[in-house]
């Protein structure tokens, strides 16, 4: 399985991402710079954490126009697995990928910190390895994490069950109905605030985000690998 580290200037997180999954889930992965016109060798994409053109407007709201844009819209629409971590997922909202938009925190500063998430949703290509209810912990790092959508919104990603994680116990941006991550109707592209790649060894103070990759590589090889 190929994944695809999506670079643009500005990103932080991508080797953070590199690493995570060459050397912790030992899968073949690339990076691939913003200017990229194709990504059909890829099986999954990636767009890591960072602050892309410098968060000028609003984070993600010029990487969205970005010439590899076209290529991730298509790799969504084919079905492949697209994770935005952090400005990823700011991104992906901006793109308009994923429903809703990213406030600034409600305490307007910029947190960085090991959180608590609950697996709301373990039916997805992305959540497969956790149990439903599973409270894991993740690091966050973002000053606009605060999640919003309108109520038709909200009620569509419940009645969908889109909402994958949850913060737990506490919530630290004021992010809607404590939401810390969602995916499309279709579930195959999934948006993040906290970062699974920095959660996937011990010496890094926790592994909770190793099986969010082992989810989607398993996913990919039941449907692509024939066994007999
Ligand atoms: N770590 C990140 O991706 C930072 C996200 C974003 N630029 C913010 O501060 O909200």
């Amino acid at each position: 399985m190929k994944f695809a580290v999506v670079v643009f200037p500005g990103s932080n997180c991508d080797v953070d991402m590199y690493h995570a999954i060459a050397d912790e889930l030992g899968e073949d992965v690339e990076y691939v710079w913003h200017d990229a016109e194709s990504l059909d060798e890829f099986d999954a994409i990636l767009l890591p954490g960072g602050f892309s053109y410098g968060d000028y407007l609003r984070s993600g709201a010029i990487a969205r126009f970005s010439n590899v844009m076209k290529a991730i819209k298509k790799a969504a629409d084919e079905g492949k697995p697209i994770l935005g971590v952090c400005n990823g997922f700011q991104i992906l909202l901006e793109a308009g990928l994923l429903p809703g938009a990213m406030r600034r925190n409600d305490t307007l500063t910029f947190i960085c910190r090991p959180v608590k998430l609950r697996v709301e949703n373990n039916a997805t290509m992305f959540t497969s390895q956790y149990e439903r209810g599973e409270i894991i912990t993740i690091p966050i790092a973002h000053g606009e994490g605060n999640y919003y959508c309108d109520e038709n919104t909200l009620h569509q990603l419940i009645a969908n069950n889109q909402i994958v994680f949850r913060y737990e116990g506490e919530n630290p941006n004021g992010s809607l109905q404590n939401i810390a991550g969602i995916v499309n109707e279709k579930g195959n592209v999934l948006g993040m605030m906290p970062h699974p790649e920095r959660a996937v060894h011990e010496l890094l103070g926790g592994a909770d985000g190793l099986k969010l990759f082992q989810s989607i590589v398993t996913y990919w090889r039941d449907a692509h690998v024939v066994t007999t």
